[in-house]
């Protein structure tokens, strides 16, 4: 058995969760979203949609945010393996700009509570499927994000896991999306 674990991480008011899961001999049964635990845990994480992606190994969404009413999200990978970053983009926070990756897996169960605010993103090591608890809907008109190999973001993808940055499989709207600088151009568009 494992207990609810909320772990602080260093970026500020994110989270790594451990859910509650039990086994015996039929199988497995997880718990990974309780109102009530969270909030005693002082996270205060209404619904608003439940969605998930379906995604082949090499695959890569990344680095998206709503410009404005930003989605904080719970992200489990349900099934296969992927390396999922966060990355801070509150200009008045202390971590504006830093990024954390960690592996989330059917296996490991880990989720991630990621803030409003926040740019997020994963690149998919095994085909995965991967849910998400929004405590905000989706506004297409508000879809946003910051292309994940700027140089100027820093973050260091695992691409020796799916053969190569060239196997990666991407869409076309995130190879246009913007650089960290002109998303820094354009802040005061951002976290209204
Ligand atoms: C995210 C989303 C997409 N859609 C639609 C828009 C489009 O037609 C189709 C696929 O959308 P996308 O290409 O934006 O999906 P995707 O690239 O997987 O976008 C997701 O990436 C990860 C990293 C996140 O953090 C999510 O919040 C979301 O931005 O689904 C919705 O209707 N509701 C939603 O909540």
């Amino acid at each position: 058995m494992q207990k609810w674990e909320f772990i602080e991480l260093d970026l500020k008011d994110a989270y790594l969760i451990k859910p509650f899961y039990a086994d015996d001999n039929r199988g497995g049964f997880i718990k990974d979203y309780s109102k009530e635990v969270f909030e005693q845990n002082g996270i205060y994480h209404d619904l608003k949609e439940v969605f998930y992606t379906i995604s082949h190994k090499g695959v890569i969404r990344a680095l998206h945010f709503q410009n404005i009413m930003q989605q904080p999200k719970l992200v489990r990978c349900v099934s296969g393996k992927v390396y999922d970053v966060i990355m801070d983009l509150r200009k008045d926070s202390p971590t504006f700009g830093k990024w954390q990756g960690f592996y989330l897996s059917g296996e490991n169960m880990n989720e991630l509570l990621v803030p409003a605010g926040f740019g997020h993103g994963y690149l998919v090591i095994e085909d995965s499927i991967v849910s998400y608890k929004c405590s905000e809907k989706f506004y297409g008109e508000y879809d946003s994000g910051i292309r994940y190999d700027d140089p100027d973001l820093g973050i260091v993808w695992p691409y020796d896991e799916i053969g190569g940055k060239d196997k990666v499989i991407n869409s076309i709207k995130d190879d246009n999306l913007q650089s960290f600088k002109e998303f820094i151009e354009n802040y005061n568009e951002f976290l209204k």
